[in-house]
Order: C-alpha cells, then structure tokens, then sequence
C-alpha cells in the first residue's frame, strides 16, 4: 500500500534532536537531511513540523482487537484506527477472542483484517494453550507457518499456569525462535480478587489481589526460561517486587523481557475508592510505591518496554457494580502522552528512550523487522509526529475505539499526535484519521 504522495516534513526534531528534514517516498525513508529540497514529477505534500518530535512508528506487544467474537466492543478496523490515533504503526493482537486465536486459521483471519483496513500492520498473538483452557498445547508451529507468521504466544487474560505446560511452551517455541508472554497471576491466589491487596481493599470490603500473585509466577517463569534456554515476556508487570526479580534475572543472564502498561505507570489502588469499574483492570492498579518502582525500570531498562493493554469493553460489561465489571481499559490513544508525563516530563526518559522503548524493542521482541527501525534512509517509512507542547483533555466520546472505557476521561494531558505515517502513508493527518 505504498502511497502516490511523497511527504517533505521540514524541521523535525528527530528524536527530541536538531531541526531535521524527512522525505518520505515510495514507502521508505528516501531522504534525511537539514535540509532537503526536493523537486518531483508526483504529488508532493510539505508539512512544517517544527516544534513536533519525529519517532519511529510505535510498535504495541499488547492490543486486544476483539475480533473474532465481540465486535460490539472493537474490531480489527476500529482498533487499529486507534492505534493509528495514537501514533502506532504496528500492534500485535491478543489471543483472547472468540474463537480463541490458537490455531493458523484465525491467525491468519486476524492478519488479513488487519491488511485490509490499512492503519496499521497487525501482529496476531498465538494462544498458548488450545481455548486459553491451559489444558494442551494449541498448535504454536502450524501458528508460526501461518501467512500471519506467529512469533509471539500468550494466553493473556489467564496465566499458563500449569508448570510443565510453561515449560513445554518455552521448549517449543525456541524451533522457530519465539516468545512466550506470560500473564502472570497465580489463579488460587487470585481467586474472586478484585483489587490491589492492602490496608485499603480491606477498608473498601474488595477482595484483595496480592502482589506474590504476580511475583511467584515470574519468578517461576524466569527459572523455567533459564533451565530451558528459552526467551520468555513478562506481560503488564505492575509491583515493586516484579521488577526486582526480572532485575535478578537479568543480571544472571536470562533471556527475559518485561513490558508496563501506561496506566501503571500513572495511576494507584487509591481510585478504587470512587467503586468506579473504569479503574477495575488485570493486573489491578498498584500503590504509589509501586508506581515509583516501575518508573525507575522503565528508566534503568530492566523494563524493556510500554505496552498498551488497549483492553476495549462496552458499557453493559463496565456500568455495573465494581464486582460485576470486567477487568481492562482503554490505552492506544493515551499511551505517548502518559509515557510524556510520566517518564519525559520528569526527566526518566528521553525521546530517544521513549522509541527504544515503544518502538525499536517491542519489534525485537516480537521478531518484526518490518517496524521499530530507526529513521534512516531505505527504511520503511513508519513515522510519528508528536507535538509535545500542546495539553489536551480527554474527550471518550472522541476516541476512534468502539469503547469508551478510558480512565483518563476529563483529565488533562500533555502532547498529542499530529501524524501517523505507514509505509509513506498518512494514517493520521493535522491530527484526524486520514
Ligand atoms: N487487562 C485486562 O484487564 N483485561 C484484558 C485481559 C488481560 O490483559 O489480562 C482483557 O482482555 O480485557
Ligand atoms: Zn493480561
Ligand atoms: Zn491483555
């Protein structure tokens, strides 16, 4: 889908640098420069992006599309519309539909729909086990050989928690050099839990989610990923005492990454107080401390990456009482500004951080060598314009998603996404889908 329109953007600032000149054409980065003057025979569109941060594409591990099963919710078109909204152009999609995308049929349903709309290139997850029922293993390598190319295997939404079927998982994705992304919730520990375990779900009578729950299943994990000789992914790690253990693990040299999610980095266990559900997620908002804790390994690398957990409900399964709620919420759209107040603005991160982090290292994780490249000449022209200096409230009704559960309704936040390049295409243009 290479466009007929080149874009001359002037005056970037590549990755938070120098005022730099981009040419996009024929799908690639044709040119780098100061300054570029370009004389052509076709259409040639100029942007003046001064002021504006140009990124790679964001490149999300973590998307639930949906589709098949619950299009009332989201589908592949309305989801990676989002995306698009929010600067990514590439999102890997959970497995978790219905049917539960654990054989290549569906994987290559999810892939084909996601080339048909356009805004985005769509990465399917492969379920791990077959129905997400954690009993066998569904059929990662017919996933893997799929037209969708299958490296990334998660049963998210529930925890592979069965041992000897984590460590099968692990064995068996190493022939085709793939991923595990363990959703780590210990089941029996986590049973009926609605909350963050502490002072405060006793006071609010919710049942409590206890940090070991997280915390015994990665340290598990990272043991079996080390014994096997496998690359394990930490889904939405959200305690103080995960990013300790994915630090450990780290130092002796196992092959694991860790993903956070925008709202753990943003938000704590105190919104439970309102019995809002909009704050009802998996894993459940943490404390303050943990807050600061998954900060600092966003900063020191021990988290690799940001990852959405874009998690779209409609408004019967979130406007109910807290117990009844689903768990997820909104994050596509949100995510580049919460990274900016929670990580730039505070000085954790620069914007070359922000792609390492968003856009080059979720590609590696996933094995995607068409994304996360940096903005240099001959590589697919995947680009965001990012205006930093801007605040904008969030508006639900505005989101691009088919649901509206966001969190961050009413509240102001810093930045906005000006434009979404695919391949040389403008998904995103002046701020509105293209
Ligand atoms: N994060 C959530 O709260 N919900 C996710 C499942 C998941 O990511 O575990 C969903 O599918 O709704
Ligand atoms: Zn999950
Ligand atoms: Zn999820």
């Amino acid at each position: 889908m290479t466009s007929v329109t080149s874009y001359l953007i002037k005056n970037a600032s590549l990755l938070g640098g120098e005022p730099t000149d981009l040419l996009l054409a024929d799908g690639v980065v044709r040119e780098v420069a100061r300054s570029i003057h370009f004389e052509s025979s076709g259409p040639v569109e100029t942007i003046d992006a001064t002021g504006l941060v140009a990124l790679p594409g964001l490149v999300d591990l973590h998307t639930h599309l949906r589709e098949p099963g619950r299009e009332d919710a989201e589908t592949v078109e309305s989801g990676t519309r989002a995306a698009a909204m929010g600067g990514f152009t590439a999102v890997h999609a959970m497995a978790n539909t219905e049917p539960v995308a654990d054989t290549a049929g569906v994987v290559e349903q999810v892939w084909r729909l996601g080339r048909e709309a356009g805004y985005c290139d769509v990465y399917p997850v492969g379920a791990v086990t077959v129905g997400l029922r954690g009993e066998q293993l569904a059929e990662l390598g017919a996933m893997a050989d799929s037209a969708a190319g299958v490296r990334v295997f998660s049963d998210d939404g529930r925890c592979v928690s069965d041992a000897v079927l984590m460590r099968r998982a692990l064995e068996y994705v190493k022939a085709f050099d793939g991923v595990v992304a363990q959703h780590a919730q210990e089941p029996r520990l986590t049973e009926g839990a609605q909350m963050n375990e502490g002072e405060l779900s006793g006071r609010l009578g919710l049942a409590g989610w206890p940090a070991v729950a997280e915390e015994a299943i990665i340290a598990r994990d990272v043991l079996l990923a080390e014994h096997v000789g496998s690359r394990l992914h930490v889904c939405h790690v959200s305690t103080a005492g995960s990013v300790d253990i994915v630090r450990w693990a780290k130092a002796k040299g196992v092959d694991v990454t860790a993903e956070v999610c925008p709202h753990h980095l943003l938000l704590t266990d105190e919104l439970a107080a309102t019995y809002d559900p909009i704050y009802k997620v998996n894993p459940p908002l943490r404390s303050a401390a943990d807050v600061e804790a998954l900060r600092a390994g966003l900063a020191d690398g021990t988290i690799d990456i940001v990852a959405t957990d874009h998690a779209p409900h409609p408004l019967e399964d979130k406007d109910c009482e807290w117990a009844a709620a689903a768990f997820g919420m909104l994050g596509l759209e949100t995510a580049l500004s919460i990274v900016q107040e929670t990580m730039v603005d505070p000085g954790l991160l620069d914007w070359a951080g922000v792609a390492e982090r968003m856009s080059y290292a979720p590609a590696r994780i996933g094995r995607v060598t068409d994304h996360g490249r940096p903005l240099e000449v001959g590589a697919p022209a995947h680009v965001v314009l990012y205006d930093p200096a801007v605040r904008r409230t969030v508006e639900p009704a505005e989101s691009a998603s088919l649901s509206r559960n966001t969190p961050y309704a009413g509240m102001e936040l810093p930045g906005r996404v000006v434009a979404t390049f695919l391949r040389g295409r403008a998904t995103v243009l002046d701020g509105k889908l293209a």
